[in-house]
C-alpha cells in the first residue's frame, strides 16, 4: 500500500499505524513496508494519524476499522475502507459516521471486480430463478473471514438484479444432510489454501446450460492500487458512503 501512495503523484504519506504493542510500532515506516526510509516511525496512536492526514486507508479488521470511521467522523476525516467480515451492527457504525465525513468502502478495490459485479447485476436480471445461481471463491491460507467480501458483494449484486434480498434467499456452506436446492437461493462457498490472492467465479447453471462468469487476482497491488484510486476521489467529497461503482463511474 504504501509503495502505491508513493508512486502516485499527488500523494503523500502522512503516517501508518500498527496495533498497540506490535513490535512494528517505533520502525520506519518505509522500511517496514519494504520501500525507502520514510523518515516517518509506525505509530500506535490512530488519533493522532487521522489528525494529520486528508484521507486514511484502512485494510484491517473489523473491530479496528469501526473505531477508525468514529475517529474520522470526530476528526473530519476522508476515510478508504477495504476491510472485510464486517457485521451489520460494524456497517451500521460506518453509516452513521458517513453522515459527516465521506467515506469509500468497498470489499474488492479492483476495477476487473467492480465490472464484473456490474455484469453479475444484469445477467441476474435476465436469468430467471430457473438458473442457479452459485458462488465460489478461493483466498490464501491466511484469510480469516468467510465467505469473502468480495462474494458476499457479488450475491449482493445478483439479489439486486433478481430483485430479492439476499438475507432471504442466501445459502452458505453447505454441509451434511442438506435437502435438495432451493429454488431462487444464491449459493456461496469458500475455498482456502497457499497463497491464492483472490479468485471468484459466480456460475448460473440451469438444465442444459451453464453461464460462469468470474475474476482472478494475481497480486495485491492491484487492490492497493484501487484504495490510493479511492483516495485520490474521496478527498474533499461531500459527506456520504461511497463505494467503487462511484470512484470508478459507474453507476
Ligand atoms: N477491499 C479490498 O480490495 C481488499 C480487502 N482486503 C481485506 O482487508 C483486510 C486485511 O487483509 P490483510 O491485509 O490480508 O490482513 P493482514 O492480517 O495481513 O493485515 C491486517 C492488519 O491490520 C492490523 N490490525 C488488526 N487489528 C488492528 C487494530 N485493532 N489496530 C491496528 N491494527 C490492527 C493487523 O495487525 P496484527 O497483525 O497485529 O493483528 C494487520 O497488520 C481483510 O478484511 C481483507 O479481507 C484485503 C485485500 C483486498
Ligand atoms: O483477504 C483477502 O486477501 C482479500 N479480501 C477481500 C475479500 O474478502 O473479498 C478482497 C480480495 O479478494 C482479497
Amino acid at each position: 500500500m504504501l509503495a502505491a501512495i508513493a508512486t502516485t503523484p499527488g500523494c503523500r504519506i502522512a503516517g501508518g499505524t500498527e496495533r498497540p504493542g506490535s513490535e512494528e510500532v517505533g520502525q520506519d515506516l518505509g522500511r517496514f513496508a519494504g520501500v525507502d526510509p520514510l523518515g516517518l516511525a509506525v505509530g500506535d496512536d490512530p488519533a493522532v494519524l487521522f489528525a494529520a492526514a486528508d484521507v486514511v486507508i484502512d485494510f484491517t479488521r473489523p473491530a479496528a476499522t469501526t473505531a477508525h470511521a468514529r475517529l474520522a467522523a470526530g476528526s473530519n476525516t476522508a476515510l478508504v475502507i477495504g476491510t472485510t467480515g464486517l457485521s451489520s451492527e460494524d456497517e451500521a457504525v460506518l453509516a452513521d459516521a458517513a453522515r459527516s465525513v465521506p467515506m469509500v468502502y468497498a470489499p474488492n478495490m479492483s476495477l476487473g471486480v467492480t465490472l464484473l459485479m456490474h455484469l453479475v447485476e444484469q445477467a441476474a436480471a435476465r436469468l430467471d430463478a430457473d438458473y442457479d445461481i452459485e458462488i465460489v471463491e478461493m483466498h490464501h491460507r491466511h484469510k480469516v473471514d468467510a465467505p469473502s467480501g468480495t462474494a458476499l458483494g457479488l450475491a449482493r449484486a445478483a439479489a439486486r438484479g433478481r430483485e430479492v434480498s439476499l438475507d432471504d434467499v442466501a445459502d452458505r456452506g453447505r454441509d451434511g444432510l442438506t435437502g435438495p436446492r432451493r429454488r431462487g437461493a444464491i449459493g456461496m462457498s469458500a475455498l482456502r489454501g497457499g497463497d491464492v490472492v483472490g479468485d471468484h467465479q459466480v456460475i448460473f447453471a440451469t438444465d442444459g446450460e451453464r453461464l460462469e462468469l468470474g475474476h482472478r487476482a494475481s497480486s495485491r497491488e492491484t487492490f492497493a492500487r484501487g484504495a490510493v484510486k479511492s483516495a485520490l476521489w474521496v478527498a474533499g467529497r461531500a459527506p456520504g458512503l461511497y463505494d467503487m461503482r462511484d470512484v470508478l463511474n459507474l453507476r
